[in-house]
């Protein structure tokens, strides 16, 4: 694989009008345009119901991207085409047939394709089934389909989706979007792991005491109540996002960076998960809902007076849990992870808490002296480890010393940037950070008992106060055990 090449490809957007395609996918094919990862011989074909035209689309695209060249931004532009298209139809696809041979000639294209389904799911498998009749796979370059989530809603779905999209692609064609794999600290977690000799030896159960994971978000559900609601954090946020980092922190090292390697060692850890079973569900994971509260001094609304969210809704906004790893490496080990909505601070952040010395014989004023190692995936991203050092100017007194390593990353979100790593990769055809089926069934076949657990209201649904960390039961979920979560802030 050559890691500076410029593929001629054309991308091929289902759903170009929508929300995705203008936030993320636009400003990110354009960075990628603009750092000189796409030769000139590129297209984008947006496809959507709307009756727009190239021009209404290229103007579209200009006003997503934020760059003071606008010559660039122009030139850019000119490489974008629209179809209105119904991906039921089948004159659609024909045209599309048409549209492409159409610009891969004005662009010396040999063929190479990256469809990218960003519709509502319900399309996946259609759009899939229709591409494969229409032969708009069958091509002399290369095929590609980039799937976004969500990618089923349990297992039996998931495994249904696969089948539909594998009549048309193999399973090295498929690349399943997680953004999260494509996050710089994320893809960190591997190098800190295995090119630094002090961590690989500590990374057990002789040595850590327990992992905390927390994916925090301030925001609320936003416009997207409608999905959501259908949806909720273990389905939006735990299945994909958070399983996929317990996986990278938790697996052995691969003896090769190929993705097949990477693969194996994250599939043996969701092998090894300890099921959780429905009826044992809240002794190990907890849900919450937000209620109003004050964030940034304003007052904002509880979940259940959210735009397009049923009053009586009993869909988790929060989600707490213990996850245990049943393999010679973390026996006895707690991964914690939370997530929720309306939470006090933005923060992706995991900490590695280790085992306290067997005798400490240095004083420590505070209470808690152990040791830990913090992945600061985002807003700040970077490392940070706390030890413990001597109390200045007395002799048997220790205090916690904090070393920092930050990557220098102002920007709040880095899910653009993610998105636009994830699309050069599926480019050169590299599918490392993206997750492959049976990474995602055996997720999904993790999470469904204890979604079964929360279909019926018996099992409680903890309110908690916007801007707060989650309810009480995140705290006492841990404290069962003497520990505690770990600051984020
Ligand atoms: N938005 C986000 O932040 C994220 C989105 N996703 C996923 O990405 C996908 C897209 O999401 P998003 O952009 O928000 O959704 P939107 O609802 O904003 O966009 C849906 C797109 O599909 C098109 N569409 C709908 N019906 C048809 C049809 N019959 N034929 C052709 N096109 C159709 C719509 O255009 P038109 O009405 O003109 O046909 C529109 O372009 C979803 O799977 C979502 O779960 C994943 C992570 C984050
Ligand atoms: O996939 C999703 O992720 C976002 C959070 O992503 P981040 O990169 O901003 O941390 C979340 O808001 C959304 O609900 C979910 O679908």
């Amino acid at each position: 694989m050559d890691l500076h090449s410029t593929p001629k490809t054309t991308i091929v957007i289902f759903g170009a009008t929508g929300d995705l395609a203008k936030r993320k996918l636009f400003p990110s094919i354009f960075n990628l345009y603009q750092a000189g990862k796409l030769s000139e011989e590129f297209a984008v074909v947006g496809l959507a119901r709307r009756e727009w035209s190239n021009f209404t689309l290229r103007e579209v695209v200009n006003e997503s991207i934020s760059s003071a060249n606008d010559d660039l931004i122009e030139k850019f532009c000119k490489h974008f085409y629209y179809l209105p298209f119904d991906v039921t139809r089948n004159d659609s696809y024909i045209n599309l047939d048409k549209l492409l041979k159409e610009v891969e000639d004005v662009y010396g294209i040999p063929g190479n394709r990256i469809f990218y389904m960003s519709t509502s799911p319900e399309f996946f498998g259609t759009i899939a089934s229709n591409l494969k009749a229409h032969q708009l796979t069958e091509t002399k370059g290369w095929t590609r389909l980039i799937i976004e989530k969500p990618f089923g809603r349990d297992a039996a779905s998931a495994e249904q989706l696969n089948n539909e999209i594998s009549q048309a692609f193999s399973e090295d064609e498929i690349y399943r979007i997680d953004h999260y794999l494509g996050k710089d600290m994320v893809q960190n977690i591997e190098v800190i792991r295995f090119a630094n000799s002090i961590f690989e030896p500590l990374w057990n159960n002789h040595y850590i005491s327990n992992v905390q994971i927390t994916l925090s978000e301030t925001l609320g559900v936003e416009d997207r109540g409608g999905y959501y609601d259908t949806s909720g954090a273990m389905r939006d946020m735990v299945q994909n996002h958070v399983l996929q980092l317990v996986s990278l922190l938790a697996m052995d090292p691969p003896i090769r960076l190929t993705p097949e390697e990477v693969r194996h060692e994250k599939i043996k850890v969701l092998r090894a998960l300890k099921p959780v079973a429905t009826d044992n569900a809240s002794e190990y994971f907890v849900r919450g809902q937000y209620i109003p509260g004050i964030m940034n001094d304003q007052e904002v609304p509880g979940y259940r007076s959210e735009e397009s969210v049923s009053p009586k809704s009993i869909t988790e906004t929060f989600v707490a849990g213990k996850l245990q790893i049943e393999n010679h490496r973390w026996t006895g080990v707690p991964f914690y992870i939370r997530t929720g909505k309306r939470l006090e601070s933005k923060t992706t952040k995991v900490i590695i808490e280790f085992k306290n010395m067997p005798l400490n014989l240095y004083f420590n004023g505070e209470k808690d002296t152990s040791n830990l190692l913090s992945i600061n995936i985002q807003p700040v991203e970077g490392i940070t480890l706390l030890l413990n050092g001597k109390k200045e100017g007395t002799s048997g007194e220790a205090v916690p010393v904090q070393l920092d390593y930050n990557n220098k990353n102002d920007d709040i979100s880095s899910t653009p940037e993610a998105y636009e790593r994830l699309i050069y990769n599926c480019l050169l055809g590299d599918a490392t950070n993206f997750a492959h089926s049976d990474e995602v069934l055996l997720s999904w076949k993790y999470v469904d008992p204890i979604l079964k657990a929360w279909q019926s209201d018996k099992v409680e649904i903890a309110e908690y106060e916007s801007g707060t960390m989650g309810p009480k039961a995140s705290d006492d979920l841990l404290a069962k055990d003497g520990n505690h979560w770990w600051p984020v802030n």
